[in-house]
């Protein structure tokens, strides 16, 4: 029908401007057929009309033309949560229906559109972290409920009318020249220029003055008294936060350029002893793990040296030391305050753990100002190159059978981690991600940097590393062993996607969500477009992928008593088996991604594992 088609071509616009290579893949067909669920990944139709469009967490970027909704007239959910979507928010007079929108965490700047005023079903606004500007549109439909603006550039007073003013300030925060009180006299003593913000430019039309019956009551005088003494004190209080955060920042520029500059001279090969903070009094002996070493701490500081990366937790150097070994000096920064006793007993507990699929602490040092850990050096870089790295020529292919075998040495390495921290109470990883998956020669896997959420500070910890980004964590603060089987799901959905997952991904790169993508990919049944084709090609990896993807799954469950243990996660992974050859194993690339045995529906995928 003439709709379906003017719909095809909107979304079809939509998908050329995202250029989302799964998009662009899935996105083929017509994306409504009467009496059956859409085929088109994220959307929804009924009666061969787009009811649903929902793309949260695909790391979409490009600008939606403000004119490109006026189709989907019988639209009903929108969400490009969680992107990176630039430009205006569209046009949505045509779009009556629409009853939630969410374009939160996204990049959409400029004014709210007039046209959400019109949205009489609408029940759910979510537009936080953008980058909009410009006033509050006075939103009265009775039918919003929930409503959340913060963290923009909106500026003006927050509209007096009664919808707006049944929400909490929540809804409202991180939007600093916003006027949160009633009064326009107070919101420009505050210095919020009203006039600067209205819409479209126009400068003379600030908001009507306040009703006077409203203000008129002994009430709300004392309402008032109350908002200048409170604005007084929330002024006071921000001269006060300015001068310290003043005083914190020149003190971080000041550490971040002496670390910058040290790590920039020793990307060149060159002594690590040039190094100024190690201080001359601080150079005592190094603790081996093993027997005692064949060199000290003078030797490692002599020895050349060469910057391998800025890591979350400090600075990482390969130095090779006289004729001896090749190891790896990592400097640890972003400590807790643990007494000199707490942190070598900690220390002690890292080095302790001994796998052949965890890279070896050689030793460590545990100075005044200065923490050292010393590693075995890892010749084949890390898990996350192998898997997203070296393109085209470059690329040396990561067959099933390594990546089974990764998978494989991972689970191990977790499972002692846990096996041994039983008695302790230290979590046991705490940070598992692809580029702490170091390679040995034939992609033997070692996990590093295990057990350092003993000892950085829990601020920094919350921040950056993986297992405080656990639902749990999110949810209730908490993180245990579970949190590092959550981890390992999105490791393993990584290494079978080969897609970049946000949870892990290094600075400056961009990822997805991809326990929710592939959950729902999943559920909506494009199980066979989940995989990377570099092993869905392969006619060996069919049956142990799907059976891989379902261990995953059940690791990434949102609910942590709903993971298996890790020792149930190394039967489970053990039990499959690797392919005896892998020549001449290639289906072609189409045949593949129609081949009945991947796109099974979830149900027959998905059925009880026994092994877990
Ligand atoms: N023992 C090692 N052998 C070889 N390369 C290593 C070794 N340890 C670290 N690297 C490499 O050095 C770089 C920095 O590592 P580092 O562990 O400091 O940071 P990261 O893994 O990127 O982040 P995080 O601090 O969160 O662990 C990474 O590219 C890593 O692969």
């Amino acid at each position: 029908d003439h709709q379906l088609s003017l719909e095809f071509n909107a979304l079809n616009k939509l998908k050329a401007e995202f250029n989302d290579p799964f998009l662009n893949k899935n996105w083929t067909g017509f994306q409504c057929y009467l009496n059956e669920p859409s085929r088109w990944f994220g959307i929804e139709c009924e009666g061969n009309r787009v009811k649903k469009i929902s793309l949260p967490h695909m790391g979409l970027k490009g600008r939606i033309k403000t004119d490109l909704f006026y189709e989907f007239t019988e639209l009903s959910v929108l969400s490009f949560k969680n992107n990176s979507i630039q430009g205006t928010i569209m046009d949505f007079t045509y779009n009556k229906k629409l009853k939630s929108i969410d374009l939160s965490s996204n990049r959409f700047e400029g004014f709210m559109p007039d046209s959400l005023l019109g949205l009489n079903m609408l029940e759910s606004l979510q537009l936080q972290a953008n980058l909009l500007s410009g006033q509050i549109l006075e939103f009265d439909q009775p039918s919003l409920r929930e409503f959340n603006v913060s963290y923009n550039n909106l500026s003006g007073r927050i509209p007096a009318t009664k919808v707006i003013q049944s929400f909490s300030s929540s809804s409202f925060a991180g939007n600093p020249e916003l006027c949160h009180s009633l009064s326009l006299a107070l919101c420009a003593a505050a210095g919020i220029k009203l006039s600067l913000t209205t819409r479209g430019g126009v400068n003379d039309t600030a908001p009507p003055p306040p009703d006077s019956n409203k203000y008129g009551s002994g009430f709300a005088k004392t309402f008032l008294l109350f908002d200048a003494v409170g604005l007084i004190v929330v002024v006071l209080l921000f001269i006060l936060y300015y001068r310290k955060a003043k005083n914190l920042k020149k003190e971080m520029i000041r550490k971040y350029f002496t670390e910058e500059k040290k790590l920039e001279e020793n990307k060149s090969v060159q002594v690590i002893e040039q190094t100024p903070t190690v201080a001359q009094e601080e150079k005592g002996k190094l603790v081996f793990m093993e027997d005692e070493g064949d060199f000290e701490l003078n030797d490692l500081l002599k020895a050349s040296a060469e910057g391998l990366g800025k890591g979350n937790f400090g600075n990482c150097y390969k130095a090779v030391v006289g004729d001896g070994p090749v190891v790896v000096v990592k400097r640890l920064r972003d400590l807790k305050p643990l007494t000199h006793e707490e942190f070598l007993r900690n220390l002690q507990v890292i080095g302790n753990q001994k796998h052949p699929n965890l890279l070896p602490l050689i030793a460590y040092y545990c100075g005044k100002d200065e923490k050292l850990l010393i590693y075995k050096f890892a010749p084949r870089g890390n898990l996350f190159e192998r898997i997203h790295g070296g393109k085209g020529k470059d690329r040396i292919p990561f067959r099933w059978n390594s990546r089974l075998s990764v998978a494989r040495g991972i689970a191990r390495a977790l499972d002692c981690l846990h096996l041994n921290s039983k008695s302790q109470t230290i979590v046991p990883h705490g940070n598992l991600k692809p580029s702490n998956v170091l390679l040995d020669d034939n992609d033997v896997p070692l996990v590093s940097d295990y057990g350092l959420v003993s000892i950085i500070a829990l601020p920094i910890a919350a921040q950056r590393m993986v297992s405080y980004k656990s639902p749990e964590y999110h949810s209730y603060q908490k993180i245990s062993r579970k949190s590092d089987v959550w981890s390992y799901g999105c490791l393993l959905l990584e290494l079978l996607t080969g897609r970049v997952s946000s949870h892990s991904a290094p600075p400056g790169v961009t990822g997805v969500d991809l326990c929710s993508w592939v959950h729902r990919a999943v559920r909506e049944e494009w199980t066979a477009e989940i995989f990377d084709t570099e092993i869905s090609v392969q006619r060996s990896a069919g049956a142990g992928m799907l059976k891989l993807l379902q261990i995953a799954i059940k690791c990434s469950d949102k609910s942590p008593e709903r993971r298996p243990e890790m020792s149930e996660v190394v039967r489970a992974v053990d039990s499959l088996k690797a392919y005896e050859s892998e020549s001449e194993d290639e289906f072609s690339a189409d045949r593949s991604l129609t081949d009945d045995s991947l796109s099974t529906t979830p149900k027959r995928v998905f059925s009880d594992n026994p092994d877990l």
